[in-house]
């Protein structure tokens, strides 16, 4: 089991980069630990971002490892090709996968990680027994399709529950945040039990990006510590 307390991850979402610099964008949070990658597709959620020929792009020249956020349907069909494109880790919608244990097998056998992500109205009780498979859970903290939007705080009662079935199983699974993820709320976030910290507005819309990774970091860290 991850022990509480283990290091914290900074997931800048780049969907919050100016989309005519990314290469650029990539490399002013360099410092942090993936770079957050946000697919739409105006079916799942009602907004489109990027697909798989600007990920395969992005990987050829990022500095960091890239987290390919899905919000797409069919993830069944389309997911597999990201983790063969060289994602560190692939998040699916559990709301739009049909075989999510498939789903996850396949991820792994093409090299990336598995997440299953929850849009703030899904329970996890009925996907608990999917720890089994995935290697993180992204509980969504805004409803997906567009950055920028409040942090929805009654999503922490779920990143705490989480957290428990993780304790209870074993295994080094870890838990993600997105959305309106900032200085101001990143620390209940980490004393809930999460330890992979998506922000878009708040890195991209800081003077200082790297420097805005940094402040998130330290306290995440130093709240992940007193769990
Ligand atoms: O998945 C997302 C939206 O669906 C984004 O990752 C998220 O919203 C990040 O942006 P911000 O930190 O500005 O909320
Ligand atoms: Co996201």
């Amino acid at each position: 089991m991850r022990k509480p307390g283990g290091r914290v991850l900074i997931a800048p979402s780049i969907l919050s980069a100016d989309f005519a610099n990314l290469e650029r964008d990539l490399h002013r949070i360099a410092n942090a630990d993936w770079a957050h990658v946000d697919v739409m597709d105006y079916h799942f959620v009602p907004n489109l971002t990027l697909g798989l020929p600007v990920v395969e792009a992005l990987q050829r020249v990022s500095p960091i490892p890239l987290d390919c956020h899905l919000m797409i349907e069919d993830p069944d069909r389309w997911a597999p090709a990201y983790a063969e494109a060289g994602a560190h880790s692939v998040t699916f919608h559990i709301e739009a996968a049909r075989d999510p244990r498939t789903l996850a097998k396949d991820l792994h056998a093409a090299g990336a990680q598995a997440c299953m992500a929850l849009k703030p109205g899904t329970p996890f009780a009925p996907y608990e027994e999917l720890l089994d498979v995935v290697d993180m859970v992204l509980v969504m903290t805004v409803e997906p399709g567009f950055g920028g939007q409040s942090f929805m705080a009654d999503q922490m009662p779920k990143v705490r529950e989480v957290r428990e079935a993780i304790g209870r199983r074993g295994g080094q699974i870890r838990i993600e945040v997105d959305g309106g993820v900032a200085a101001s709320t990143i620390e209940q976030c980490a004393a809930a039990g999460a330890d992979v910290f998506v922000a878009g507005s708040a890195v991209y819309g800081a003077e200082d990006a790297a420097a805005a990774v940094e402040e998130l970091r330290g306290l995440a860290q130093a709240c992940a510590g007193h769990r």
